[in-house]
């Protein structure tokens, strides 16, 4: 599907009109209740300090080695105060910048609705910094000269003037790194911002390419449902070309996820069993033993299907199920990964009992201690729905699959927090020994303990040709290196350009398809039975494996992994 083109003469006209209109508004004060912009000529800027090395060698260098450096450019995040900014984000740009990934000219522009100073906003980052588990070890001095990168503005997201203060410090970045005004804006905020603040970057002319390159990163949820994803995605085209568009999905930036493709298609010997013709079915599993972590508000109104189904578990899928693409770049494989997700078929509401199952945690254990159930978690609703648990089987209708379902489950407070695919082979045809007919299982470990597994029947040792399965097993620790940060890794592809492992625009409307008759039909039944009594609403204890409906939707020949 390609996207339509963005009217380059209008948004042209736009830039010239608000360049002279942002002169009068950086004039105000906050006297007159609005920020004052920054004066591009009062103020001065250190020149971007290059990463911090010990003996020439940075020690903690990642194994992230990229044949070019982005150039000079400014990264701006909208809602910088935020959770994601705070334990995620600002941890990854520092360990990209501290790596020396960044290039020699690179300042941050946070964006946020909180009135606070430039110097005020430092201490935020770096206490962030600080306090995040995501953040690097720190090498001396490296702290106090990120902080010279750092600058804020703030306003309401819903008017120009904001945008005018941070078209400013592009100015002003530019006159510093004397080059052209490249910038990538970063929406982490809550997704009702994500179409006004396209838009004020719009009017303003700031995603105008003209001055240097401009992209928007564009967090999750990107909808919440199919017609709001259209919406968006609409309202996004009326002002960013698709090219522009980075919608990021973390899993994609995971290292476990990228060797996947590695290893189906960077070997000849899986391809050969990658079919129905060996494989019985495919598990793919999220499992998180945290439950709601404060995220409430944002939780109650997304849901599982949501904030993991939708997009990460149909990421891990597509990667799973697609075709070889004809070359390792963002079309070949964006392209496959779409024609895979068209061919799932459709589940319509009718069905959505025989191939789906939903849950909510209650009460129960983790690692030994109490734990409330999801009804009982600060901020949820009384009698709240909100499932926390997905099982779904979904079917592929074409050559390589037919006949071979794949089952993808996830949920909060499961027993451990464990992602997996495992690719699950078929019986062998006839059994000669005692034991051994078990099915193979080739497992990819995305997290924690990442590597891949080969599951197979061996002989025990003794006189007797006795069979037990035994466990082949790569480490990805066996590489002896630290892994990247998913965030780090894509926020460095976006300011590089590459959008490969960031989903199209039809790869995201597809999974939307795929997962909106589940939730009409779930929403529906709501509706209808009022909010007491929820029958497709199955409870499962914190701490256990999910409803016991989804043992039935996967048996009665195969069970789900116990990891
Ligand atoms: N947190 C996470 O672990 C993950 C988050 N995401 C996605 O990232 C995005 C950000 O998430 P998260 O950081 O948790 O969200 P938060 O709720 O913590 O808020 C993000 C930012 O948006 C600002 N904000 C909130 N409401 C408004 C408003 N009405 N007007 C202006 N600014 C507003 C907040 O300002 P203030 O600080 O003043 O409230 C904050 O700066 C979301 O799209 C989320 O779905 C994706 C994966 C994981
Ligand atoms: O996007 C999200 O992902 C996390 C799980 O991510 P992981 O990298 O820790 O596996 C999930 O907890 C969160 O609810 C969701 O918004």
């Amino acid at each position: 599907m390609s996207a339509p083109k963005k009217p380059r003469s209008s948004k042209a006209a736009g830039t010239r009109a608000t360049k002279a209109a942002s002169t009068d508004r950086a004039s105000k004060t906050k006297a007159e209740g609005k920020p004052a912009a920054k004066s591009a000529a009062k103020k001065t800027r250190t020149r971007v300090p290059a990463a911090v090395e010990k003996d020439g060698q940075n020690p903690f260098r990642a194994v992230m080695r990229r044949s070019r450096a982005p150039e000079p450019a400014t990264l701006v995040i909208f809602g910088v105060t935020g959770d994601l900014a705070k334990r995620k984000l600002l941890p990854a740009v520092f360990g990209l910048w501290q790596d020396g990934l960044l290039g020699s000219a690179f300042n941050i522009v946070g964006v946020g609705r909180q009135d606070m100073t430039d110097e005020a906003f430092k201490d935020f980052a770096i206490t962030a910094l600080k306090e995040s588990k995501e953040t690097d070890a720190i090498l001396p001095g490296s702290l106090e000269k990120f902080r010279e990168l750092l600058y804020y503005e703030f306003g309401e997201f819903g008017e120009d003037d904001v945008y005018d203060r941070v078209r400013t410090e592009l100015d002003r970045a530019e006159e510093e790194h004397g080059g052209r005004k490249n910038a990538l804006f970063y929406l982490s905020t809550p997704p009702s911002l994500f179409e006004p603040i396209s838009n004020g970057l719009g009017r303003l002319g700031l995603a105008d390419e003209s001055e240097g390159w401009r992209r928007i990163v564009i967090e999750k949820p990107f909808g919440r449902d199919l017609a709001s994803a259209r919406e968006l995605n609409d309202a996004i085209h009326r002002v960013w070309d698709e090219s522009q568009v980075y919608r990021i999905d973390h899993y994609l930036g995971k290292e476990t996820v990228q060797n996947l493709m590695a290893i189906r298609f960077g070997n000849a010997i899986f391809e050969p069993l990658w079919n129905r013709g060996y494989v019985d079915h495919v598990q793919i599993t999220a499992s998180e033993d945290l439950g709601l972590e404060g995220r409430a508000g944002y939780y109650e109104e997304a849901g599982v299907v949501r904030d993991m189904l939708q997009n990460h578990l149909m990421q891990l899928f597509a990667l799973t199920a697609m075709e070889a693409p004809a070359a390792f770049d963002a079309d070949a494989i964006r392209d496959e990964k779409v024609k895979v997700l068209r061919a799932v078929k459709p589940i319509p509401r009718g069905r959505v009992g025989s191939v789906a199952v939903r849950g909510q945690y209650g009460a129960g254990a983790m690692y030994g201690e109490k734990v409330p159930g999801y009804r009982q978690e600060p901020g949820v609703k009384a009698g709240s729905r909100t499932p926390t648990y997905v099982a779904v089987k979904l079917e592929v209708d074409n050559w390589r699959w037919q006949g071979v379902p794949f089952f993808l489950r996830t949920g909060k407070r499961l027993p451990k927090k464990v992602t997996e695919i495992a690719v699950v082979f078929k019986r062998p045809p006839l059994g000669i020994f005692p034991g051994g007919l078990e099915r193979n299982v080739l497992a990819f470990r995305i997290q924690p303990d990442e590597g891949v597994s080969l599951k197979f029947s061996s002989k025990t040792p003794g006189q007797e040709m006795v069979l037990r399965e035994v466990v082949m097993d790569f480490r990805y620790d066996a590489f002896g290196a630290q892994l990247e940060s998913p965030y780090s890794r894509l926020l460095l592809d976006a300011m590089l350009g590459d959008a490969t492992l960031f989903p199209r625009e039809d790869e995201v409307d597809h999974a939307w398809q795929i997962v909106s008759g589940l939730l009409e039909s779930w929403e529906a039944s709501a509706g209808a039975r009022g909010k007491a009594s929820a029958p497709d609403l199955s409870s499962y204890a914190a701490g256990t494996w999910g409803p016991d409906e989804a043992d039935e939707l996967i048996g009665p020949d195969r069970r789900w992994r116990r990891l």
